[in-house]
């Protein structure tokens, strides 16, 4: 038995389900979960030193790839001048000056610890500004676990089958309402009825928690063209695709602007934060300005701001996202060459340096009744295949993978050459 099986039931005794977030469980593959000790570059290396080809990238922070020289030397730094203060320090204006120049949509932005913070605050700056309480959200989009949020959500939610999860009040499920990803006409439709009702249209502009999904075309613009009918408040989750499709994210991608934009993952590079930022107008709610509250003991951790800031300096150098993208996009044309010469019905999809594939007939993967209408049987055997090559793949078919500066183009090959091994046995 591995070490990783060993371990697994050990922290089952006072861990509920053995893991501090669900979808490292591997419910949705089966077997034992691969505890890890260390990750370098674009490898992880498991409890019994196994080495693994990563594309999880610790779910899309690692886009330098692990413990990236520079990153681990702007945190150790910091951290002999103190961990955490709970008081303003200088290295969190200079972030915040960073993300206002680099995001144009950005005026104001306000450092937290997490993804889920940050969309939760997002949604009651947006309700506090506009007076209203319905938010619009969409299938298998997931906005982290705040209870207006985790309303037919996607990633570890809708992996486990609890895309609606027990535990949420019936009244706060009740002022979100849920539509179908990527059908304007739905959008059109409801604000036409309701919209002076609506706070705000809360959307991943690429989709990342149910695969990787991007905007059909108009989509976004149709979102935009609502909100601003109907004073509602245009938000992009970010969290995923920030800083990881485009150096101006999703927003600098599609050239559609929202009005607020949350941010997690990259922003941090590696270390726990969030944040959510945009329009002044908005912003100036948030207290101590104005009145929306919103708080953190860890705010604006310098650790995390150092880790940050280093990555963001990083990822801004010339071509780095081009680079990115064509790493990414190989990787991808190698997973379909495999597939079609193993005869496998299988395809993907691929935004900059975030990625999908999927076991299905159909060609266009846009819409989450698509992607789970796949064949789950198919990507479960794949997923062991390719974890017994060595490499390491998000362990369910609702997320996305993410290629990083570190996998090299002999790293893709391997991937694509052990693709090829595997779906020979499907
Ligand atoms: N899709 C999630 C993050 O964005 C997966 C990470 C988790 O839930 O632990």
């Amino acid at each position: 038995m591995s070490k990783s099986h060993d371990l697994f039931i050990a922290a089952q005794k006072h861990i509920p389900g053995g893991v501090n977030s669900p979808v490292r469980a591997f419910k949705s593959v089966g077997g034992d979960p691969v505890f890890f000790k260390a990750a370098k570059g674009a490898y992880l290396t498991d409890e019994d030193d196994k080495q693994y080809i990563d594309y999880v990238g610790s779910w899309g922070p690692a886009i330098l790839g692990h413990a990236h020289p520079e990153v681990i030397q702007a945190v150790q730094e910091r951290a002999v001048d103190g961990l955490s203060f709970g008081a303003p320090t200088k290295i969190e204006t200079t972030m915040a000056d960073l993300v206002c120049d680099l995001i144009p949509s950005i005026d104001m932005v306000r450092m937290v610890s997490s993804g889920t913070e940050a969309t939760m605050t997002a949604i009651r700056l947006a309700r506090g500004y506009t007076g209203r309480d319905k938010i619009v959200k969409f299938e298998g989009c997931y906005h982290g676990h705040s209870d207006s949020l985790l309303v037919k959500a996607g990633s570890g939610a809708l992996t486990l089958g609890v895309p609606s999860s027990p535990g949420v009040p019936k009244a706060l499920a009740e002022s979100t309402l849920t539509l179908t990803h990527n059908d304007a006409d739905e959008v059109r439709k409801v604000f036409s009825e309701i919209g002076d009702q609506i706070a705000c249209i809360i959307v991943e502009p690429v989709a990342g928690n149910m695969n990787c999904i991007p905007p059909e075309e108009g989509f976004l613009q149709t979102l935009r063209e609502v909100c601003d009918e109907h004073g509602s408040v245009l938000i992009f989750d970010e969290v995923m695709c920030g800083f990881r499709v485009h150096l101006q994210g999703a927003q600098g991608y599609y050239g559609i602007t929202p009005d607020l934009t949350t941010y997690g993952k990259v922003i941090g590079g590696g270390m726990p934060v969030g944040a959510f930022g945009g329009k002044k107008e908005i912003m100036s709610h948030i207290a101590p300005l104005g009145p929306v509250y919103q708080a953190g003991t860890l705010s604006g951790n310098p650790l995390a701001m150092a880790a940050g800031l280093k990555t963001l300096e990083l990822i801004s150098a010339s071509g780095f996202f081009e680079d990115l993208s064509a790493k990414t996009a190989k990787l991808c044309a190698g997973l379909q060459q495999a597939a079609d010469d193993a005869g496998i019905a299988f395809t993907t999809n691929q935004v900059g340096g975030m990625f999908g594939y999927f076991f299905s007939e159909e060609k266009n993967i846009s819409r989450f009744a698509q992607v789970a209408q796949g064949d789950m049987e198919r990507f479960k055997k794949f997923y062991h295949g390719m974890l017994n090559e060595g490499v390491y793949l998000a362990p369910s078919a609702f997320e996305a993978g993410f290629v990083s500066l570190a996998h090299s183009e002999e790293d893709i090959q391997a991937t694509i050459d052990a693709a090829a091994r595997v779906m020979k046995t499907l």
